[in-house]
């Protein structure tokens, strides 16, 4: 008989702080293993924050917010993923509606009309944080107020910036994409990949 010596490692390579269930499913298709952590921080932007400055600065702090959970509960020390999504129509910042009027307005503004979609990553690990912004143009079709209507009475657009997804049924509306699709969706796959395996982690490792 013969004993093998095996050594107890760590295998989950980082926290992801996002409560958002989109994050979560793309991040597992860049094949690291992560524990979500709660990161709570205020969206509201800042009195004449431009889209760009507006979106790093909400990845920056939501990887730092992270970062600062696992310290204060005491877990492993391991890089902290963070993300935001912002859609940008002129120089309004488009987030999540707070009801369905709200909703209603925003689909209005996108119809019949393009508008950039803006993701950006941060990344919390012991040398400092690092953030990437991923852009998209989205093009979208000439809605009706009756497609409007029974789109936010499916309830898809309320968690989303924009108000809708274009992942779901908001891909209906969508005419034309420049960009990445899996940004406009809040986590873009190859700039993710890319950012973790600079630091050793996943499938572009
Ligand atoms: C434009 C668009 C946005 N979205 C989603 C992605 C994000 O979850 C959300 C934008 O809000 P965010 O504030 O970026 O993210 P969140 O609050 O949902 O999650 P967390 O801050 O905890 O990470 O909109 C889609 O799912 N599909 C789309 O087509």
């Amino acid at each position: 008989m013969s004993f093998e010596m095996t050594t107890q490692k760590d295998q989950i390579d980082l926290y992801l702080a996002s409560g958002s269930p989109r994050r979560k499913e793309l991040l597992a298709q860049t094949g690291v293993t992560f524990e979500r952590i709660a990161a709570p921080v205020d969206e509201t932007p800042l009195p004449g924050e431009k889209a760009r400055d507006y979106v790093l600065r909400l990845a920056h702090a939501k990887a730092e917010s992270g970062w600062q959970a696992m310290i204060a509960q005491s877990l492993p020390v391991r890089p902290v993923l963070a993300a935001d999504t912002t859609v940008v129509l002129g120089d309004a910042i488009l987030g999540k509606p707070e009801n369905a009027v709200d909703a209603t307005q925003m689909l209005r503004l996108l119809s019949g009309s393009s508008h950039e979609v803006l993701t950006s990553l941060g990344l919390r690990h012991a040398g400092g944080v690092e953030v990437v912004l991923s852009t998209s143009v989205v093009h979208f079709a000439q809605l009706t107020d009756a497609q409007i209507a029974d789109y936010v009475a499916s309830g898809e657009p309320m968690d989303k910036a924009g108000s809708y997804g274009i992942q779901g049924r908001g891909g209906l509306f969508v005419s034309r994409l420049e960009g990445s699709f899996t940004g406009v969706m809040g986590l873009p796959l190859h700039e993710t990949a890319v950012l973790l395996g600079k630091y050793g982690m996943g499938f572009l490792a």
